[in-house]
């Protein structure tokens, strides 16, 4: 029997933060999706969330920054009524100088990161507002509010995720669909051997976040109703301040006349 929930797909489930969703998702009772490349750590996961919680879980090996792949997964979530929840949180980061970074490795993490998260979102839209319900969560990061010297293709990346989220938010505002751009800082994961620094151990563990704290503090977020989350920023202020300055632009921005500093002559 299939859970009331619907199923929740989760997308990177083999390590991370994503497993971490899978099993907290689990717990809260729905049927999973689970999505990566490396079909085995998924298979492990499914065994052990179903004997856990006793939900459906089903596993789907693709690499979605393959455009057939993607194409293909994105179908499936097209033509699948009992999805109910989306986790876009596959990703990865090379944390190297523009200068040194391969044209191959900069659109690998452009195909993952964005390509992969905008397809996968549109899939599954028309069905939420169809149903006038449906949850997705975009799993982008704190670095896409600024870019370290390493970070400019990834940086670049999550600030793609973030407003892009923050516009699908805008556009189902009226509705009972909940969105969610999840931004975290440092967390404990492989991102960081695929990043190429050396991983996560290289970093002052004082920095570093679990991922059980990370996805359980999202996970209240999302509960709370928010439409952002850092799962660590103490001070909720800081964004709150920089959100209303960002948006007070458009309007200063929309007057027709050159800013004076660009027309008076000395
Ligand atoms: N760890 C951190 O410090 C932070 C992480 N994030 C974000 O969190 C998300 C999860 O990363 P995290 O848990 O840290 O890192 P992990 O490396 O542990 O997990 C990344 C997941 O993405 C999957 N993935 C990567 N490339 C592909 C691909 N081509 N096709 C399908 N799946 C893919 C991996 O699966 P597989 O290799 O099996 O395909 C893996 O399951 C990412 O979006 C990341 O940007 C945000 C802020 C901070
Ligand atoms: C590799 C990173 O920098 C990290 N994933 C982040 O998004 O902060």
């Amino acid at each position: 029997m299939s859970s009331k929930l619907g199923t929740a797909v989760v997308t990177g489930a083999s390590s991370g933060i994503g497993a971490v969703y899978a099993d907290r998702l689990g717990a809260r009772g729905y049927d999973l999706l689970l999505v990566a490349r490396r079909v085995e750590r998924l298979e492990k996961l499914a065994a052990d969330l179903r004997s856990k919680y006793g939900v459906h879980v089903e596993v789907v090996g693709a690499d979605l920054g393959k455009a057939s792949d993607l194409e293909q997964f994105a179908d499936r979530l097209r033509g699948d009524e009992h999805v109910t929840l989306l986790v876009n949180n596959a990703g990865l980061a090379y944390m190297t100088p523009s200068a040194e970074l391969s044209a191959a490795k900069a659109q690998e993490q452009i195909n993952v990161n964005v390509t992969a998260l905008v397809q996968l979102s549109l899939a599954v839209l028309p069905r939420f507002v169809a149903k006038n319900a449906g949850t997705l969560i975009n799993i982008s990061s704190v670095l896409s509010i600024f870019a370290m010297p390493l970070s400019t293709t990834y940086s670049g990346t999550k600030a793609f995720v973030t407003l892009f989220t923050q516009g699908l938010q805008q556009e189902v505002k009226d509705t009972k669909i909940r969105i969610q751009a999840v931004l975290p800082a440092s967390t404990a994961t492989e991102i960081w051997d695929v990043a190429g620094i050396g991983g996560h151990g290289v970093l002052d563990p004082a920095t570093v976040m679990s991922t059980e704290a990370c996805v359980d503090a999202a996970l209240a977020g999302l509960d709370a109703g928010e439409l952002i989350t850092f799962p660590s920023l103490e001070d909720g202020a800081l964004w709150s301040h920089l959100e209303q300055a960002r948006l007070a632009i458009p309007a200063a921005v929309n007057t027709r006349i050159p800013a004076s500093r660009y027309t008076s002559r000395v």
